[in-house]
């Protein structure tokens, strides 16, 4: 039984007279709260608003953050103890909603004695006089670690969900539907600028050949470095180099006009030919080529980035039927 019980036996035992019986009730229920306060799971609180001292301050401070109620005696103890990286806001905050004297919560680090933190739902309810100035400051400290530990976790797996969505679950590169939503933001953003819009879209040939020949484990293996050699030539951070499907890619780059994007483009078929990977089932060359269409476009042309799409795919039929192993423009003659 705590001090609190212990004193309200003391009163109830003394002779109080039938005058006073209100009085003893009064402390009698002090106690009960007392007791109800002091065996909460959180952590209850009053600060006296014009000295910013803590008028009271639960004992269940020792075994929730480990400090002792002696050394948490005015706002600085509680301002001191919390994480610098949410100081600021939640003071703030808790100052102005105050001042205001609204009720509010905040949720915060509390730092512990051993330097570990501990996450706190401050819940504040101001009290007022009969003028309506803000008198106290009452309120709980609710440990909330558990629920802020899980809610991390799940924030956590969804950002991986959504990273997973878009990416290529065998190259690791973007995925079509990444592509898609770049391509309608840099579309959207070139139609403001003026700025040209290039698409290089590179189908490998003669892929069905090398899976028959040298097996679909070896044809997923040279889809990854295939994958690999696109990167190391578009790496702008707004180059987007994405499996569109199959043994099919497509690189989107902004802000690149066709000069530019048929040098990369150039670039994509060198690196893919440094790869030197066997295939024994080509009739233009001893390692794995691609075909490849390019296209620009201003966005300002009647034209919509699906639309954009088809017609470089249709650029990259023609680089297919006039050889393979080449580079077709949009705006061009194939050029070898
Ligand atoms: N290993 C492997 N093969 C794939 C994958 N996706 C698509 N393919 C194969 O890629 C081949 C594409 O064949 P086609 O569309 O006929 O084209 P191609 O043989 O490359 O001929 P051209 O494009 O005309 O040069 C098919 O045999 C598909 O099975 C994959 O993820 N891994």
């Amino acid at each position: 039984m705590n001090r609190a019980t212990s004193a309200t036996t003391a009163v109830l035992t003394s002779d109080i007279p039938p005058a006073d019986a209100h009085v003893q009730d009064v402390i009698e229920n002090a106690g009960v709260y007392k007791t109800l306060l002091e065996s909460t799971n959180a952590i209850p609180w009053k600060i006296n608003w014009a000295t910013m001292e803590f008028a009271y301050i639960g004992p269940q401070i020792e075994s929730l953050l480990g400090w002792t109620p002696d050394s948490w005696k005015t706002v600085d103890d509680w301002v001191n103890r919390m994480h610098v990286e949410d100081r600021e806001y939640v003071v703030n905050f808790c100052v102005s909603q105050s001042k205001a004297g609204v009720d509010h919560e905040a949720d915060y680090r509390a730092l512990k004695p051993d330097g570990s933190y501990v996450w706190i739902r401050d819940v504040v309810h101001v009290v007022r006089n009969e003028m309506g100035e803000v008198e106290s400051l009452i309120g709980f400290m609710f440990d909330i670690s558990e629920r802020k530990a899980i809610e991390n976790e799940m924030q956590r797996l969804n950002q991986e969900l959504e990273h997973l969505s878009f990416t290529d679950g065998l190259t690791g590169i973007s995925n079509r539907r990444l592509f898609d939503t770049r391509l309608e933001s840099e579309w959207a953003h070139a139609c403001t600028s003026g700025l040209p819009v290039s698409l290089i879209v590179l189908d490998i040939d003669h892929f069905k050949n090398f899976n028959d020949i040298h097996g679909h484990i070896a044809g997923d293996d040279c889809l990854k470095r295939v994958a690999g050699a696109l990167l190391s030539v578009a790496r702008r951070s707004s180059d987007v180099v994405a499996r569109f499907g199959g043994e099919e890619f497509i690189v989107l780059l902004p802000d690149t006009n066709q000069e530019t994007a048929y040098a990369l483009a150039q670039s994509c078929a060198a690196q893919i030919a440094k790869l030197e990977i066997l295939h024994g089932g080509s009739d233009v060359s001893e390692f794995v080529t691609a075909s490849f269409g390019v296209g620009t476009a201003r966005a300002c042309e009647r034209l919509s980035p699906e639309m954009f799409v088809k017609d470089v795919d249709r650029v990259l039929y023609r680089a297919k039927t006039s050889g393979r192993n080449t580079i077709a423009l949009r705006d061009a003659e194939v050029m070898p």
